[in-house]
């Protein structure tokens, strides 16, 4: 028997039996119980507890309305992780992944892609970050998509924040957007606003219900909303749960 191993053992069972006084488990059972199961699971447990209740702010407006300039401001200013659905997607697009042609085929569209791929997606990212609060901007966008999200991230916004702005701006703002999106032209822009007052909207209307949306007008300067946005989040990080 190795030195390292029965100081191991003899280490483990005096951890074990101060957790468990009551324990008739010999040396090396100790070890193998106390590496696999006792250090395992603290370390479990830890992963868990901190995502258990991660705060999640679901973050909605129509195409343009500034979603995505704003989860910027409010990352940087209160550390949160901004995730958005649509980038999610696209880089989808780029990994060359089994999906990638539908997605492509379905943003061109402007249509909504199936729920589970976007929700996996936003599921992933949330389990390989470090951090514990989130902004997932343009999601959801549809019934299907929050159910989804229910489903298999079996979690529920804390809050909702709507970005409300008027339809010429939206327009105008996707039309001189200039990041070469293949969905930044007036069809599709089109589309995406139909499919917004189809799908989009309900969500809203469902969260209202709620009482969780905090509506923003969203005309004004990038810094003029932020500063609307600014005292929300000012006040989720002093009540305990930042
Ligand atoms: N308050 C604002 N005033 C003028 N332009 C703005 C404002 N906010 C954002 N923009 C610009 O409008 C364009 C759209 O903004 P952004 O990408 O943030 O919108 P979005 O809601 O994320 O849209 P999408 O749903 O299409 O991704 C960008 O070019 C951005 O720089
Ligand atoms: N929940 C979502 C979000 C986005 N899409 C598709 O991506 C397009 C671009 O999204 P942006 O948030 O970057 O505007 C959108 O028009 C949809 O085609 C989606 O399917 N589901
Ligand atoms: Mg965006």
């Amino acid at each position: 028997m190795r030195w390292s191993s029965i100081f191991l053992s003899s280490l483990s069972r005096s951890f074990h039996r101060r957790l468990h006084p009551q324990s008739t488990l010999n040396g090396f059972e100790f070890a193998q119980h106390f590496f696999t199961t006792e250090i395992l699971s603290s370390a479990k447990e830890g992963v868990l507890s901190k995502r258990m209740s991660p705060f999640i702010a679901f973050v909605l407006g129509g195409p343009g309305s500034g979603k995505g300039t704003q989860c910027t401001k409010i990352a940087d200013a209160f550390g949160f992780t901004h995730l958005s659905a649509g980038d999610l997607l696209r880089k989808e697009i780029l990994s060359n992944g089994e999906n990638g042609a539908m997605i492509l085929d379905t943003i061109k569209e402007g249509k909504i892609v199936p729920s589970e791929i976007t929700v996996n997606l936003i599921r992933r990212a949330i389990e390989t970050s470090e951090n514990h609060k989130f902004l997932i901007d343009g999601f959801p966008r549809s019934d299907e998509n929050r159910i989804a999200f229910e489903r298999i991230v079996g979690a529920e916004p804390d809050i909702v924040l709507f970005f409300d702005c008027p339809e010429e701006e939206m327009v105008k703002r996707v039309l001189s957007r200039n990041q070469g999106r293949i969905d930044d032209n007036i069809e599709t822009v089109k589309k995406r606003l139909k499919v917004f007052h189809t799908l989009n909207l309900p969500i809203v209307n469902y969260y209202s219900g709620k009482g969780k949306v905090h509506k923003i007008n969203a005309v004004g300067t990038v810094d003029e909303i932020f500063e609307k946005v600014r005292p929300l989040f000012a006040a989720f990080s002093n009540n305990g749960k930042d």
